[in-house]
């Protein structure tokens, strides 16, 4: 794997050569990935038969460098869905080319992943948001991608997806309906929302001017993650369900004293780490019917 520019690195050997090496490692054959943002890893925790691999045990795979970010791929069922987790992804403020970040969507497609379920902490841009809302992501802003800081831009790799990709539906209603009914039915609707996210490259969390921009132009949370991948998944037609948790409020207002931190984050990653585990354990059993419907 080489880097050139923000264009992609990798060659379709290099995926091939990564998926191979997986599935002569591993019996499981997943069906749903799971992507476990920061402090979230605990969402592989209830799965079973569980195989762990490091990531620099992995050929061409990047190292997580980010605090709550455990950095292994966990292979096991859940309610007799094969899945795997992603315990910490990567970002582009940690150096890496957004082919390097996007790197393992592709090698979920290659081993047959159908479903991919993303996860990742959010400040809240929305005055009505709370801290430990969860937000089911109906669109998003893909910033960097505006100033051509984009997964696909490169040559396109026409195994993987078209040229052109339509990214009007990138969040699977079908998914985000689901999504729904499940949290009224584990009775967490009080705390459930629909919204649009905005990526932004970080590391610093936004200025005052910078959230209000963001405010104007649509957002209700906004994050450093999470887009890339969802583009890269909607490219190679995965179905893709994004869920972020807000944890913090974005100051709009320059009265406003508190001012957020990392460990803040995940110290709110960790509240609420139980309840995202219970949904998305649901999430996926529910994702198995749909595979057994088609
Ligand atoms: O997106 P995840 O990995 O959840 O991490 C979130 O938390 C970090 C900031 O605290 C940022 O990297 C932001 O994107
Ligand atoms: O306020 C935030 N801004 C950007 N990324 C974040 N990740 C968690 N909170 C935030």
């Amino acid at each position: 794997m080489h880097t050139k520019g923000s264009s992609c690195c990798c060659s379709f050997e290099d995926y091939k050569l990564t998926t191979e090496w997986l599935l002569n490692q591993t019996r499981h054959r997943p069906k749903v990935a799971v992507i476990c943002g920061s402090g979230l890893g605990l969402l592989a925790e209830g799965a079973a038969d569980k195989q762990t691999f490091r990531y620099q045990d992995i050929p061409n795979f990047p190292v997580s460098t980010v605090p709550g970010h455990e950095g292994c791929l966990v292979f096991g069922t859940i309610e007799e869905t094969p899945c795997v987790f992603m315990k910490g992804h990567f970002h582009l403020c940690e150096g890496y080319s957004l082919c390097q970040v996007t790197f393992p969507v592709r090698i979920f497609k290659l081993m047959g992943v159908e479903f991919m379920l993303v996860t990742n902490a959010s400040g809240g841009i929305c005055p009505d948001f709370k801290v430990g809302d969860i937000m089911i992501i109906k669109d998003h802003i893909n910033l960097p991608g505006f100033a051509g800081q984009h997964p696909l831009c490169g040559p396109n790799d026409e195994r993987f997806g078209t040229r052109f990709p339509c990214m009007s539906d990138a969040y699977s209603k079908d998914l985000r309906t689901l999504a729904l009914d499940v949290g009224s039915e584990l009775g967490c609707s009080d705390f459930i929302r629909t919204g649009v996210y905005c990526m932004v490259s970080g590391p610093n969390f936004e200025t005052i001017a910078e959230a209000r921009v963001l405010l104007t132009l649509g957002c209700d949370s906004v994050g450093m993650s999470m887009v890339p991948e969802v583009t890269v998944a909607k490219h190679c037609g995965l179905k893709v369900l994004g869920l972020t948790l807000v944890t913090n409020k974005v100051s709009l207002d320059y009265s406003r004293e508190e001012k957020v931190n990392h460990d803040e984050v995940l110290e709110i990653c960790k509240m609420r780490a139980e309840l995202l585990q219970k949904l998305v354990t649901t999430l996926i059993g529910r994702c198995q019917q749909n595979i057994n419907r088609q």
